[in-house]
């Protein structure tokens, strides 16, 4: 009988449908070096935002064939490790979404009448009404940063209570946006306009900080912000200086850069902050919807059958996924590619097989460019499974065609993706059979594999220019590790390609696209 480990508190509801298939043992709160100690016996591990599945517990857990986070968020499961040792990862996106969303309701509520403050008075003996005088949220204007399934609720019910609606989503289009009755805006409009913000949008590299001492002082002091999403979406310390110099009216937090808190000066800000321990999805109904769902797919797992929300693997038949493994990863590294250069809002992407690849199966080509181009907006949120019907709802054209006659190298994928910042496309190849190259860009031969952090630039082919940008990234401390460019004719339009070994510091991109030659510069990281 195979075994499953459950390390943070889950439904019965959940081990008793592990129990039918698996022996389960529950040991929370486990130490790391414990956790390394007795995985090693488990053929699966469920778990919840308690338990820290680092490298190290997967290197340790070589039985393990499932990882269930009853819940959403994957942040504390190295992805990319368990994906390397062929170890699934399923999660629950949507269980505990009505819970999240009713906790940042009431952290709103909570913080416009000073409710946990005012019970405190009340049970430390005192009855003073004058100093919890509230505010109401009837006619003021909240505005809702992340319009996905947590931040759509908040906005629905925040709508019936009388407010007024303003949102912040690069990835949503404006009729969607304008269905929920919110008016889709731009970030800075949205701080200086909202009487409350709201925030319900994945933490990533382009989230983090993005509410920093330079935001706070864009919003009103009367402003009051909730962060029920994820930590260090806020900067913490910023924050509590805003709170203390009047500069915003107040906040409340789930979610912190550090859980579990560590003594901060959040914890002494009064009644200008309500912070609880992240209990966004602590209701008994989202518990047991998680727990179901999390344990229908480690036992569907372990009896052989496909994982229907896997984060890291396709929901194909096993066979079919082996074969076409290689060719799946190079169509979403090219997607998510293409969807960074094309910018958030995509319309449409045009995916072309070409050469001896146009003989192969379509459709996961296509699901796997889809899961790669929605990547940068949705996270672990978008999988294979999930993939067609997120573009779609997002209003994302596809154009699927091939082209046998096409003959570079033996095959090879191209797309091409119209958003935001225009039409742009890649071409790709697996070396080998394994190893992807990426062939052309914008119509440009190249001859690059594809690294974390890469920077682009479209320019006039002249002397110097190469120069000048790899002195300015110096002067920026930015280490290059690679360039390559490539051109059609001889100083006419050409295109550069960088390796850099770090992200983009803020500020650089703009100060390239000022190089007399530079036409565009963008940047994408895998
Ligand atoms: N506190 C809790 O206990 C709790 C519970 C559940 C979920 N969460 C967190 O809540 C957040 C939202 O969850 P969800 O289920 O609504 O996710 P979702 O994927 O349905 O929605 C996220 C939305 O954010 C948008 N987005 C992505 N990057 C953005 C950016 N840079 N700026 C603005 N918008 C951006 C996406 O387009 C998407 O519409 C996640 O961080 C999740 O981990 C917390
Ligand atoms: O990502 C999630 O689902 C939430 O952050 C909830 O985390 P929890 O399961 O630890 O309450």
């Amino acid at each position: 009988m195979p075994k499953v480990l459950v390390s943070d508190p889950v439904d019965q509801a959940g081990i008793d449908i592990l129990s039918q298939v698996a022996q389960v043992d529950v040991r929370t709160s486990l130490p790391l070096e414990e956790l390394v100690k007795v995985v090693p016996d488990y053929d699966a591990l469920m778990i919840r935002s308690g338990t820290k599945v680092t490298a190290e517990v997967i290197e340790a857990g070589r039985n393990l064939k499932i990882i269930g986070r009853a819940g959403v968020g994957v942040d504390n499961v190295d992805v990319p490790a368990a994906t390397r040792r062929g170890i699934v990862v399923v999660n629950s996106p949507e269980g505990n979404t009505i819970a999240a969303a009713e906790h940042a309701l009431a952290m709103m509520l909570s913080l416009s009448r000073y409710i946990p403050s005012a019970d405190q008075s009340v049970k430390s003996g005192e009855w003073n009404r004058k100093a919890f005088t509230g505010v109401e949220v009837y006619k003021k204007t909240l505005g809702v940063v992340g319009l996905g399934k947590i931040g759509s609720h908040v906005a629905t019910v925040a709508r019936a209570m009388g407010m007024r609606l303003l949102a912040f989503d690069p990835y949503i289009s404006s009729e969607r946006a304008e269905e929920l009755g919110c008016r889709l805006v731009d970030l800075d409009l949205l701080l200086q306009e909202a009487d409350y913000i709201t925030l319900h949008i994945p933490k990533t590299p382009d989230t983090t900080h993005l509410i920093n001492a330079e935001a706070l002082a864009k919003m009103k002091p009367t402003a009051r912000i909730v962060n029920c999403a994820r930590g260090g979406i806020i900067d913490e310390a910023a924050l509590a200086t805003a709170l203390e110099q009047g500069v915003i009216a107040g906040a409340a937090l789930d979610v912190y850069e550090q859980e579990p808190l560590a003594e901060t000066g959040l914890r002494s800000l009064g009644k200008a902050a309500v912070l609880t321990p992240h209990l966004g999805a602590s209701t008994a109904e989202a518990q047991v919807n998680v727990a179901i769902d999390v344990a229908e797919q480690i036992r569907d797992v372990l009896l052989g059958l496909p994982a229907r929300s896997a984060v890291n693997i396709p929901g194909l038949r096993p066979d079919i996924l082996e074969r076409l493994r290689p060719y799946l990863q190079l169509a979403e590294t090219l997607g998510n590619f293409v969807g960074q250069l094309a910018g958030g809002r995509i319309e449409q992407l045009h995916i072309r097989l070409q050469g001896d690849l146009a003989e192969i199966d379509t459709k996961p080509i296509v699901i796997a460019a889809l899961k790669g181009l929605l990547s940068h907006a949705l996270q672990e949120r978008v999988n294979y499974v999930n993939a067609s019907l997120e573009a779609k709802e997002r209003g994302i054209h596809v154009i699927e065609t091939r082209d046998s006659e096409i003959k570079d190298y033996t095959g090879s994928l191209y797309l091409s993706a119209k958003g935001s910042l225009g039409t742009h496309s890649v071409t790709g190849v697996l070396l080998g059979g394994t190893e992807i190259r990426i062939t052309d860009m914008d119509n440009f031969p190249i001859n690059v594999p594809p690294t974390k952090y890469m920077l682009f630039t479209l320019h006039r082919d002249m002397p110097g220019i190469i120069g000048k940008i790899g002195s300015l990234l110096g002067s920026f401390n930015v280490n290059i590790a690679s360039m390559q460019v490539g051109r059609k004719i001889v100083r006419g339009d050409a295109v550069m390609v960088l390796s850099i070994d770090d992200p983009l510091p803020e500020g650089i991109l703009a100060e390239i696209t000022k190089v007399p030659g530079i036409r565009e510069a963008y940047t994408v990281a895998l």
